[in-house]
């Protein structure tokens, strides 16, 4: 195991939800493993008037929470010493000098700018760095999702983002490209030779991706409300997932290479445009139900929510890919918070045998298909039919089922663990390129458009449920139903 070469991490936003749940306990882990040489720095950076103990005690009490029975006061101690803050307001170009004095006589230290922050903030930050000199040529900047809230606003802020730091320089992150199971979906698809030729059309039925969520809004209904499903989670988490699902195989394991089929997937999806969107979308928002047991209020009750809202936490959708491979096989995407259960998965249904010769059940659950389950859970599972035991030939489905924690007992990476290492180590595969993230948003932009022009409210459904009745007639339509709902 060799560490990581000596870097500051600048991580913009340091006091933020998403630091402090996942980005400082994955920094943690990495100094646990090993990884974080020894002159290596995290510096904390946000408006809030903090000292450096101040700021650790906020970073340790996370640690301790979401790190859970991985949290150890010895290995948290090595770990402070490599955390410090300090206070800038992005927005305020004089306020970088604080963090230059930080950064001074560290020239030879790799420099990460993660900003953690709302994409408006993106371009302020990275011009404010380059004011102050302080985006050199061996630095990394890193975006979070959503860049931007449509096309436009997106290409600006690359566009700006662009003339500071070069497209290498750029690590656009979504969190699934990093997750364990997708990493296994491109070993089962590039490393073996049995699926490849199955996975067209005349072959492949159907597709589902579900990306289902038990958590509401929680404490952020401010930038939710803002945001809605479609662009939280559809234009990005799911439409890489399809992208991973429907590439050709790259040449290489290049990062451009990679990148590059996925363009192409996305250049190739159907537009959905008008009456088309009204017909193959289906947004949900939910009422009060349950979640965990418990009671919960509905998603117009939720704090910070305006009581008239009609923001979506709920999507589904069918979505047609216009390429040789896959024309004609419908994907259907679906994403909510507050549904029965947290669950990612992806289930490709493939066609049946031309001619049945044995009695069999004749129903969709007999039918050969592939279970990704990517969450909480990492499994792949194939149903296949088998003779049932007796002297008829009967046949009944199976489950042939690979549980990757059973299998490899060796420790996990989490998503934001391991995309930081590549983003240390300077390798963009598993980040999106800018006309990769700029093709999502033309796709999804009219989708937005439409439903903003529709008079129709969001569909409601119970916190609960698996969503609104209209998404299991959207896949009733076309003669299928989900996965659960078999
Ligand atoms: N939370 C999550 O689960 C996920 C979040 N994301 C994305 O990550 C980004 C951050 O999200 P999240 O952590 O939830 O947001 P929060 O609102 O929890 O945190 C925002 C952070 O930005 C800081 N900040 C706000 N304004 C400024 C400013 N002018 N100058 C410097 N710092 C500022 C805040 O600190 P202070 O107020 O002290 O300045 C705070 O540290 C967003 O783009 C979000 O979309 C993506 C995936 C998941
Ligand atoms: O990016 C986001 O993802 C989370 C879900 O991520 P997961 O790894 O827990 O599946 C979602 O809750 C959040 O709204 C969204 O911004």
């Amino acid at each position: 195991m060799q560490p990581l070469p000596t870097f500051d991490l600048v991580l913009f936003g340091g006091t933020g939800d998403l630091a402090m749940r996942k980005l400082l306990p994955a920094l943690y882990r990495r100094k646990a493993s090993g990884y974080l040489s020894a002159k290596s720095r995290v510096l904390g950076v946000a408006r809030s008037e903090l000292s450096r103990d101040e700021y650790l005690a906020q970073v340790q009490a996370s640690c301790q929470t979401y790190l859970g029975k991985d949290y150890d006061e010895k290995r948290w101690a090595e770990f402070a010493q490599h955390v410090d803050y300090v206070k800038v307001d992005a927005s305020a170009p004089e306020d970088f000098a604080g963090l230059k004095k930080k950064l001074e006589g560290c020239d030879e230290h790799g420099r990460a700018f993660f900003l953690s922050v709302a994409p408006d903030l993106f371009a302020p930050i990275c011009e404010g760095l380059a004011t102050h000199s302080l985006a050199t040529p061996n630095s990394r900047v890193v975006l979070e999702k959503p860049l931007g809230h449509d096309q436009a606003s997106s290409a600006q802020i690359n566009e700006r983002v662009g003339r500071i730091f070069s497209e290498q320089q750029i690590f656009r992150i979504d969190h699934y490209l990093g997750k364990e199971t997708v990493q296994n979906l491109l070993a089962l698809r590039f490393g073996n030779t049995l699926f490849e030729p199955l996975w067209r059309r005349g072959r492949v039925k159907h597709v589902q991706i579900t990306v289902a969520e038990e958590l509401g809004v929680e404490r952020r209904a401010g930038f939710y409300d803002e945001t809605g499903a479609l662009r939280d989670m559809v234009q990005n988490h799911l439409l890489q997932l399809l992208c991973i699902i429907a590439m050709e195989p790259p040449a290489t394991s290049d990062p451009d290479a990679m990148r590059d089929e996925k363009l192409k997937v996305l250049r190739a999806l159907r537009p959905l445009r008008g009456r088309d969107v009204l017909h193959k979308t289906v947004r949900g928002q939910y009422k009060a139900g349950a979640a965990g047991g418990k009671p919960v209020v509905g998603y117009l009750d939720e704090k910070d929510v305006p009581n008239d809202s009609k923001t979506e936490t709920f999507v589904a959708l069918r979505v047609d890919i216009d390429s040789w491979r896959w024309v004609g096989v419908p994907f259907y995407l679906r994403t909510g918070k507050r549904l029965q259960e947290k669950l990612s998965e992806i289930v490709v249904t493939f066609e049946d045998v031309p001619l049945s010769i044995y009695e069999r059940p004749d129903t969709p659950q007999a039918l050969n298909r592939l279970v990704i389950q990517l969450q909480p859970d990492e499994s792949i599972e194939l149903t296949v039919l088998a003779k049932f035991p007796g002297e008829v030939m009967r046949l009944r489905p199976v489950n042939l089922s690979l549980d990757f924690s059973e299998t490899f007992k060796a420790p996990r990476l989490d998503a934001y663990e391991r995309l930081l290492t590549d983003v240390l180590k300077g390798n963009l595969t598993l980040f999106m390129r800018r006309d990769e993230l700029e093709a999502a948003w033309q796709w999804i932009d009219p989708i937005r458009q439409a439903w903003d022009q529709s008079d129709e409210a969001p569909k409601t459904y119970t916190a609960g449920s698996w969503g609104p009745a209209a998404a299991s007639a959207l896949l009733g339509r076309d003669g299928f139903a989900w996965r659960n709902e078999l």
